[in-house]
C-alpha cells in the first residue's frame, strides 16, 4: 500500500483561556485538539465529522499549518512540516490549499475574481502562467464559471458562484491536498450537490487529495472514501466510509448516524448487498 500523502501523528491544540482571577491567576488552558493521529492517502477524501465544537476546523487547520500546534507533527509526502519557516511554509501552501465554509467572508470584496485567483501566485513570487487574464479564464471555466465574469466582485455572484471562486483560487496554485473546511455548509442543499459534483470530477481530473470537514452525514456520504468521526477533541473511530456507515462501532457515532434517519439503514442495505465486493461511490 502507498505511503499517506499527509499524515498528522498526536495533535494537541491548546487554546487560552482567561478567567476571572485577574493577572495573578495563571490563564488555564482549553484543549481544542486532543491527540488526534490521522492518514490521508493520494486521492483518497477523509471526512472529519462531528458535532459543533468537537474540534474538527481546529483540527483541519493544524492539518493546513494555518494554526501552530501545541505538540504533534504534520507530514506531508513523509517530510515533517510542523516547524517550517516562512519561505518553506510557501512551498508548503502550494501543496495544501484551504476552501473555507463562507465564501464572501473569505473572498475580498473589492477584489475582482481575476486579483482573488491569481493573489496566491502573486504572493508566492511565482509567474501566472499565460497571464493573468487567460489563466483566471481558464480556471473560471475548469470550476464551471462564465469567464467573461473574470473583472466582476465577489458580491455579484451567488453563494454557489462564489464558492467556485474560492475552490478556483486553491487550484491556482497546482495544490496535491485541499482542505474543505464546511466548504459547502452554507450552500443550499440543491447548489450543495452541485459544489459537491465539482469537487469530485476536480479531484479525478486533477489528481486532487481531501481532508473534508463537515458536520452534515448527508453530504459527507457523497464524497468520503474514509470517514473519522470526532468529538470532544478526539478521534473516536475511523473507518471505510461504508463500515462507519453501516456497522458503527462507537456509541458517539451510532448517535450521530441515528439523527439522520435515513442514512444507517441505507448503508446497511448496501453493505450487505456488497458484501464480499470492494467498497465503491454510492449509487
Ligand atoms: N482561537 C480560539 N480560541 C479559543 N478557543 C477556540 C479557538 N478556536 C476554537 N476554539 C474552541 O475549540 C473548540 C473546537 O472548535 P472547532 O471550531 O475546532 O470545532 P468544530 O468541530 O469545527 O465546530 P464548528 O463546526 O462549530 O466550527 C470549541 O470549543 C471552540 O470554542
Amino acid at each position: 500500500m502507498s505511503e499517506p500523502l499527509l499524515r498528522a501523528t498526536n495533535l494537541v491544540k491548546e487554546f487560552p483561556v482567561m478567567g476571572t482571577g485577574g493577572l495573578l491567576r495563571p490563564p488555564t488552558r482549553f484543549r481544542a485538539v486532543d491527540d488526534v493521529s490521522f492518514e490521508i492517502r493520494s486521492g483518497e477524501t477523509l471526512a472529519l465529522v462531528g458535532e459543533s465544537g468537537s474540534g474538527k476546523s481546529t483540527t483541519a487547520r493544524l492539518a493546513a499549518r494555518l494554526l501552530d500546534v501545541t505538540s504533534g507533527t504534520v507530514e506531508l509526502d513523509g517530510e515533517d512540516v510542523t516547524g517550517l519557516g516562512r519561505s518553506a511554509l510557501n512551498r508548503f501552501r502550494s501543496d495544501v490549499q484551504v476552501v473555507f465554509q463562507d465564501p464572501f467572508s473569505s473572498l475580498n470584496p473589492r477584489h475582482t475574481v481575476e486579483r482573488i485567483v491569481t493573489s496566491p501566485l502573486v504572493y508566492q513570487q511565482r509567474t501566472v502562467p499565460g497571464g493573468a487574464r487567460a489563466f483566471t479564464r481558464a480556471l473560471m471555466e475548469r470550476v464551471g464559471l462564465d469567464p467573461d465574469h473574470s473583472q466582476k466582485y465577489p458580491a455579484q455572484f451567488s453563494g454557489g458562484q462564489a464558492q467556485r471562486i474560492g475552490i478556483a483560487r486553491a487550484l491556482a496554485v497546482g495544490p496535491r491536498v485541499v482542505v474543505c473546511d464546511e466548504a459547502v455548509s452554507a450552500l443550499d442543499v440543491s447548489v450543495q450537490a452541485q459544489v459537491i459534483n465539482l469537487l469530485r470530477d476536480l479531484q479525478r481530473e486533477e489528481d486532487l487529495t481531501y481532508l473534508f470537514i463537515a458536520h452534515d452525514l448527508a453530504v459527507v456520504r457523497q464524497i468520503a472514501t474514509r470517514v473519522a468521526v470526532m468529538t470532544q477533541g478526539r478521534i473516536v473511530e475511523e473507518g471505510e466510509r461504508d463500515a462507519v456507515f453501516g456497522a458503527p462501532r462507537h456509541e458517539y457515532t451510532r448517535k450521530l448516524l441515528d439523527a439522520v434517519p435515513r442514512i444507517r439503514p441505507e448503508w446497511e442495505r448496501r453493505r450487505r448487498a456488497n458484501a464480499g465486493r470492494p467498497t465503491g461511490a454510492p449509487a
